[in-house]
């Protein structure tokens, strides 16, 4: 007789330890932004005749404004005599100054941050933005926002996504006893910043900014990729399930 196996895991295989806290990146995962970055940074290229690809905008996005700019300018050879990241991030900054207010939520992002934060599991953000951002970013949003034990922004850490600082400074703030590394699972929606939680020792949720290459997503080595986050299913990660409506 089979012996009886409640956890669905073959035996010998070791069992996933249920997550015990979350930490949400922020552009593009939980905010709408990143489509508004790749419209100004066109513009600003279009007068060097250059194309912001899905290439450039994976290895830039998810890092600290300084570093992405660098990286970017750095890869399409454009010399200082040409524009420098300062002043690339200042004609960004002009474009996208009024449009970071009206920033909207992704699908299923106000309601995995409400169901969390009401069930008492401790939650973080960990995002590349600068505090300022963060701020304008955030406006229209604040209660929502509010509900995160912690929130770290680039600028608070010496070193961005990829590195694993933000996170492990995100994951500072939970409350006592600390979850270990591998009980908290990351959302993120770019490889700079799933390659900084799996260096951080974390699981990693991938949900990818809509349009991005399905050849960029698949390399980055994370837990699950999910198109959206209405497609996450917190039971399936050891979390409470979902009790309204429109499970
Ligand atoms: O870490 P996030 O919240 O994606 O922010 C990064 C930001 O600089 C835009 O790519
Ligand atoms: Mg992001």
């Amino acid at each position: 007789m089979e012996a009886h196996n409640p956890t669905g895991v073959a035996i010998g295989q070791e069992v996933p330890k249920p997550v015990s806290a979350v930490i949400f990146d922020m552009d593009g995962l939980l905010l709408d932004t990143e489509g508004a970055y790749t419209v100004a940074q066109q513009r600003i290229l279009d007068r060097f005749c250059r194309t912001f690809t899905w290439e450039l905008k994976a290895l830039m996005m998810g890092r600290q404004p300084q570093e992405g700019a660098r990286v970017l300018l750095e890869a399409l050879q454009l010399t200082p005599e040409e524009i420098t990241p300062e002043q690339f991030l200042a004609e960004r900054d002009a474009l996208l100054r009024d449009v970071f207010p009206d920033s909207p939520l992704m699908p299923g992002a106000e309601r995995l941050v409400r169901h969390l934060a009401a069930h008492r599991v401790p939650i973080a953000l960990a995002t590349g933005s600068s505090q300022s951002q963060f701020a304008l970013k955030t406006s229209k949003h604040g209660e929502l926002f509010g509900l995160f034990n912690r929130v770290i922004t680039g600028d608070m850490v010496h070193r961005a996504k990829p590195d694993p600082a933000i996170f492990l400074a995100a994951a500072e703030g939970f409350p006592l006893p600390q979850p270990t590394p591998g009980s908290v699972l990351v959302f993120e929606d770019a490889p700079n910043g799933v390659e900084a939680a799996l260096a951080a020792g974390m699981r990693v949720v991938m949900v990818p900014y809509p349009g991005m290459p399905e050849e960029i997503s698949r390399g980055c080595g994370a837990t699950a990729v999910f198109a959206s986050l209405e497609d996450f299913k917190p039971e399936q990660w050891g979390l409470p399930p979902y009790t309204d409506s429109s499970t």
